[in-house]
């Protein structure tokens, strides 16, 4: 009697070790940059990547195996470049669960990282404001994050664990590197800029749409200070497999938690905050990457 467990086939990874493999390769073959740090930049945030200097650039499409951007403020661009001495790679854009991705494919640049030798994770994004105090343009260092989705069986890591990345059950409790958020806040106090860069809680949601006024009631209750379409499958695949990750969130709008506020968020605004902060953005990103350790884990 056969008594090994059968791995289940529903919620299994689409993306095999061979797929992660050939597109490493195909990179490496295509550019000598060997990234330490990668960035994803969110919504609206793609100028995150004009820092870069020696600058190689490949669209999504042309790259075997990556998932295309299919939104506005999402480039489709993978950026290989340095910045100081620091070699890193920018993706200028993301692709999100909504648009009808898998979370294996969501995530699977962050293995493609891993793959090249990637040590750190700046995750950027757009959000609305949960927290009162939180003004637009405000920037949010992510402190921690709740994975709204995942509790309900919406995770990247669902399916047969491939040890090659990780443990079957990883720690989430250290998520956000606790050095790379205090060497944030410093290059912020530096730069005379404090008054608008906050600490908080990011949740993720699936969207596409935006809040309901009782979601985001709901929301403030369970203690989060921000809420977004993205970023924590791509945080919780590089956790798993060993990268340091760091994150900040451009508060895009305030999120309406009274029946009798009349704004109304929308894509496009969110797109325009983004230009707001871009230079700032650029330089604190930039700072960040310069300064920091890549020994630290
Ligand atoms: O990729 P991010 O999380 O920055 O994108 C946010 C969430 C939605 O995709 C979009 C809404 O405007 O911006
Ligand atoms: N879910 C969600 N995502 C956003 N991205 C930018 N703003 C928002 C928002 O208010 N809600």
């Amino acid at each position: 009697l056969n008594t090994k467990k059968q791995a289940p086939t529903v919620n299994s990874n689409c993306c095999s070790f061979e797929d992660y493999k050939l597109t490493t390769e195909w990179l490496l073959n295509q550019t000598s940059h060997r990234p330490k740090v990668a960035v994803i930049c969110g919504s609206g945030l793609g100028l995150l990547a004009n820092a870069v200097n020696n600058r190689q650039s490949f669209r999504y499409e042309d790259i075997p195996n990556f998932p295309v951007s299919t939104i506005p403020g999402h480039e489709g661009c993978l950026v290989f470049g340095t910045i100081k001495d620091q070699c890193c790679v920018f993706m200028q854009g993301r692709v999100h669960l909504y648009e009808g991705y898998s979370l294996c494919k969501v995530t699977f640049p962050v293995r493609i990282f891993k793959l090249l030798g990637v040590e750190t994770l700046v995750v950027t994004n757009a959000s609305g404001g949960i927290c009162q105090d939180y003004k637009v343009g405000d920037i949010m260092v992510i402190k921690d994050h709740i994975n709204l989705p995942g509790f309900a069986g919406q995770h990247p890591l669902c399916g047969p664990n491939d040890e090659r990345f990780g443990v079957r059950f990883p720690c989430m409790s250290d998520a956000y590197s606790k050095d790379l958020r205090r060497l944030a806040l410093d290059i912020s106090s530096e730069m005379g800029c404090s008054d608008f860069v906050r600490e908080g809680v990011y949740c993720m949601v699936s969207g596409p749409n935006f809040e309901t006024i009782a979601e985001a009631r709901m929301l403030q209750v369970l203690g989060c200070d921000a809420v977004g379409m993205s970023t924590v499958p791509e945080v919780t695949v590089a956790k798993h497999c060993g990268i340091r990750v760091f994150g900040l969130s451009l508060i895009t709008n305030k999120v309406s938690l009274d029946y009798s506020r009349e704004e109304m968020v929308n894509h496009e605004d969110v797109l325009l905050t983004g230009k707001m902060r871009a230079e700032f953005l650029q330089k604190l990103v930039a700072t960040l990457i310069i300064r920091c350790n890549h020994q630290e884990q």
